[in-house]
């Protein structure tokens, strides 16, 4: 208003204008200031709400999500810690694990073994260090094990290598066992980590955890293991040297070089004494690489036997798949679909000569045959 007096003085033709005009610039004049006071914004909401354009909406009941997404609703909600809903939770150790690429990465769903929160501990168990291990062989068909095994009701595994007893030892049994699902009392815990089976301090650790702790070895021909871990290897190093000058010291001489690593794993019988000398035999058991391949059933029933289970996986669980050329699970009555192994399980080896091939049965024969004794068991490995 002190506006409008001061320049109804200042004009000199006001007296001209009407009394009507008069107010209609007044109120004009009176809205400038009023603006220039009180910018846009300041007025429209308190401080910390979001503006009404960016709050959260319920959606499916559950689910909540961001009426509009606009960069300016992202901030605010960004530095709004307490929203739950959009904040991403942290990754348990297990979910890290699993969704790290490993070098054993397989197609089955590895299976959410941690329940929600809302489920409580008491109705779905604790977790457990394992009962029981497949400890080798790489390249031996521990992943079809494992998923095979784990259809089985009483039985729950860890879904990735956990490389406790040779890499991550320091860390200590806490975090091993936060790695470990959750089972009721009457499950078995499993976790499988093929390079178990070579590693010199394994065996020792692993009783000293527990003597009852109950071992599977899965083996497999040691020449055909070592052309699939070399295959594994050249996936993901081409310019690998060739399969003969890394088996071969002198492949003329028929000189084999023992310090390669895919040689070496493939001496069962070495490895072998190692674990006797922690665990009696009757507490190892072997599964054929072989025949978990043409009798998948057979095999798992003698694995279901050992770990002390009633004989649910059968042959009703499993179908040859044509294309893949290997069994696989089939759909499960309630809902999902048949599940092969992933690309990394039955690739098309590379193709080593037959003299290198029949060299290396040469050089392994003595140990078959030591394994074989020792075991109890011919594998017919010729
Ligand atoms: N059902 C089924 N499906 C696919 N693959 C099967 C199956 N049963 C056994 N195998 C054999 O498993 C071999 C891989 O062994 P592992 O799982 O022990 O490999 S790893 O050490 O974990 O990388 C894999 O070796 P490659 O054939 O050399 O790839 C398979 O021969």
């Amino acid at each position: 208003m002190a506006c409008v007096l001061l320049l109804s003085r200042l004009l000199p033709f006001s007296h001209r204008l009407t009394r009507t005009s008069i107010c209609l610039l007044s109120l004009f004049l009176s809205y400038l200031c009023y603006c220039a006071l009180f910018p846009v914004g300041t007025v429209m909401h308190r401080t910390g709400d979001a503006p009404p354009s960016c709050q959260l909406v319920p959606a499916d009941g559950a689910k909540r999500r961001l009426q509009k997404s606009s960069l300016s609703c992202v901030l605010q909600l960004e530095a709004r810690p307490s929203s739950a809903e959009v904040q991403p939770r942290e990754k348990k150790p297990e979910q890290r694990a699993s969704s790290s690429s490993s070098s054993s990465s397989h197609l089955l769903a590895v299976r959410s073994d941690t329940p929600s929160p809302l489920m409580g501990n008491s109705k779905f168990g604790n977790k457990k260090l394992p009962n029981a291990i497949i400890v080798g062989v790489k390249k031996g068909g521990t992943r079809a094990v494992l998923e095979f095994i784990r259809i089985h009701p009483d039985v729950r595994a860890a879904g990735t290598e956990t490389h406790f007893f040779d890499r991550n030892y320091d860390r200590g049994l806490e975090w091993y066992r936060g790695l470990m699902p959750r089972t009721l009392e009457s499950q078995i815990t499993m976790e499988k980590t093929p390079s178990y089976f070579v590693t010199k301090e394994t065996p020792r650790r692993i009783s000293a955890l527990s003597q009852k702790t109950k071992l599977i070895v899965v083996v497999r021909d040691p020449v055909t293991r070592a052309i699939s871990d070399y295959t594994q290897t050249l996936s993901k190093t081409p310019d690998l040297p060739t399969f003969q000058e890394l088996a071969f010291r002198n492949q003329c001489l028929g000189i084999v070089d023992t310090s390669w690593n895919a040689i070496r794993i493939g001496l069962y019988a070495l490895h072998l004494e190692n674990w006797l000398r922690y665990f009696p035999l009757a507490q190892i058991h072997f599964v054929s690489g072989e025949r978990l391949i043409t009798d998948p059933a057979g095999e798992l029933a003698r694995v279901q036997d050992f770990l002390g289970l009633k004989r649910i996986v059968t042959d009703k669980h499993f179908y040859f798949n044509r294309t893949k050329g290997f069994p696989c699970l089939k759909k499960p009555e309630s809902s999902g679909s048949p599940r092969c192994l992933g690309k990394s399980k039955g690739r098309t080896h590379v193709q080593i000569d037959r003299d290198a091939i029949e060299q290396l049965r040469d050089f392994y024969r003595p140990y078959n045959v030591k394994f074989y004794e020792m075991v109890g068991h011919d594998f017919k490995w010729e």
